[in-house]
């Protein structure tokens, strides 16, 4: 590991991976290497969330190619070095910052959307100039294979190495020395990739996860309200780091709610739910128990069908939910919706905030003052006012958690920006050396007065150029009356 670690760190030290035009030429490369083996890339998908090759497409290939499109037309402008104010001792200098690449960068991948989630960060990585080992996760092993084995085919083989393993193998590869990681999973994990790189000072991404709530407001539309909500509640079977987790309403909506989700259900998966291709499986068989688990006790308004064979848990809705349950103490990461009534809006708002900041905030209302005042009187890594899931797809918004939910985001100019270092370069001259004498001992009360002069004084623009305006003139009388004009 240590070497594989180190025959990256040499292809990074060799500058290659840093002229814009390289940094094109690999996104073009990966560009293609999408287009070309797209279908590889979804069976691969496919197999390991039984999801259809449409679904895949949709929910993780066209995010990665519209990723790239967006790094190649704007990239060029992002790298380049940015001017920026100066102030009185640095005005005939040169001051701008120059954004630069960080390293070596660590991309720690999830499987519930194997491919956007380690290829995503990598377009950002490329695009700041790094080097990057990938860790696909273990658990989507076709995802994992495939991504191995197509990579070197398009990238540049040093500079970007994908290396398959578990819990052993990542463990190993936290003990090396990174200059960046981007881990995304589970809090608790996230938490071990924190404590592993702080023996570095390693800068840490943590895209984590946690239990988005959705408040429906008495006064809105549920006919549309329970459409937007099924459709991201139970896409990939309710393996969605931002699916909304449970709902908060009054109790008197519970009802309406429950039968128009059954409704919707029927309207996008058919009357046979196992049959339909837009309906996923749960990952793996300790997932499906671990969901099974959260239902005992439960009223169930809705679904509770299982088959363990194929890991299926049909759209399940639970009712009248004690907020001190299982289901309500840990992300369900599943296809189970609880419903938690709350008196009104004030109570839905300290129910949040009594709890960890998740990734997301759903509000449903025609009230507009409503949607703001709970935006402004909780937390969350992102909110979506009247829908679900959308703000992840617009990619000027950094996407990222807060508190346990995460820290640092990416997403477009977002990722770039995680991944440079914003290095401040002042370059002075060598002449002028009258003015720095200011600052060189011994201090006076006069050197002080001028540092305040330069340095604390304000000037507004019309001021200033008042100022000029008349020194010139007094140099122009001077010179005026010594004959020399
Ligand atoms: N914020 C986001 O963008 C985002 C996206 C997807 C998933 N998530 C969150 O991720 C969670 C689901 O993913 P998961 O954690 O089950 O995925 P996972 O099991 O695939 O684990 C994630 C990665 O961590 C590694 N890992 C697991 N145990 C480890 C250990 N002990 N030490 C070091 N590395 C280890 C795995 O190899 C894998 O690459 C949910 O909480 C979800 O909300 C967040
Ligand atoms: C539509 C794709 C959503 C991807 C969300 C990533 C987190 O799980």
């Amino acid at each position: 590991m240590e070497r594989e670690v180190q025959r990256v760190r040499q292809a990074f030290l060799s500058g290659r991976s840093r002229p814009l035009r390289f940094r094109l030429q690999q996104l073009e490369a990966l560009r293609r290497m999408v287009q070309e083996r797209e279908k590889d890339i979804l069976a691969a998908i496919a197999a390991d969330l039984c999801k259809s090759e449409l679904n895949a497409y949709s929910q993780e290939v066209i995010t990665v190619l519209g990723e790239i499109d967006f790094m190649l037309e704007n990239l060029p402008e992002w790298v380049t070095a940015k001017p920026v104010k100066k102030n009185l001792l640095t005005m005939m200098d040169e001051a701008y910052i120059q954004p630069q690449p960080l390293g070596v960068v660590l991309i720690i991948g999830a499987w519930n959307y194997p491919f956007v989630l380690i290829i995503q960060p990598l377009i950002g990585a490329i695009a700041a100039g790094n080097a990057v080992i990938i860790k696909p996760s273990e658990l989507s092993e076709n995802t994992a294979k495939i991504v191995a084995k197509l990579l070197p085919q398009y990238l540049d083989q040093d500079l970007y190495v994908v290396i398959n393993g578990g819990v052993e193998e990542t463990t190993e590869l936290l003990k090396q020395r990174f200059d960046h990681i981007f881990y995304t999973g589970n809090t608790a994990v996230g938490k071990i990739v924190m404590e592993a790189a702080a023996k570095h000072l390693t800068p840490v991404t943590l895209e984590l996860g946690g239990k988005s709530p959705c408040y429906i407001d008495k006064d809105c539309d549920l006919d549309i309200v329970c459409r937007r909500i099924t459709w991201g509640k139970y896409m990939n079977c309710g393996q969605t780091c931002i699916a909304p987790d449970y709902i908060l309403c009054e109790a008197s909506l519970q009802s309406q709610i429950v039968w128009k989700i059954k409704e919707t259900v029927k309207e996008f998966y058919g009357e046979n739910i196992k049959e339909s291709p837009d309906y996923e499986r749960i990952i793996n068989l300790r997932h499906f128990k671990r969901i099974l688990s959260l239902l005992e006790g439960q009223k169930i308004a809705l679904g509770g069908e299982t088959d363990e064979a194929t890991r299926y848990i049909a759209p399940t809705v639970l009712t009248d939910v004690d907020p001190k349950t299982k289901v309500m103490q840990e992300e369900i990461f599943g296809p189970v919706l609880p419903i938690v009534p709350v008196k009104n809006v004030d109570e839905a708002i300290d129910f949040i905030n009594e709890r960890e900041k998740p990734l997301a905030l759903y509000v449903f209302s025609h009230n507009h003052k409503l949607i703001k005042r709970m935006i402004d009187e909780t937390s969350s890594g992102g909110v979506t006012g009247n829908d679900v899931i959308m703000h992840f797809t617009l990619n000027s918004f950094p996407f990222g958690g807060v508190g346990s939910s995460g820290m640092g985001a990416y997403h477009g100019k977002h990722s770039f920006d995680t991944f440079s270092h914003q290095r401040p370069c002042l370059l002075k001259s060598l002449k002028r050396e009258g003015a720095n004498k200011l600052r060189y001992p011994p201090n006076s009360q006069s050197k002080v007065d001028w540092g305040k002069f330069f340095l604390l004084r304000r000037f507004n623009k019309e001021k200033l150029g008042l100022l000029v305006f008349t020194f010139l003139g007094i140099v122009a009388a001077v010179l005026v009356k010594a004959g020399y004009y």
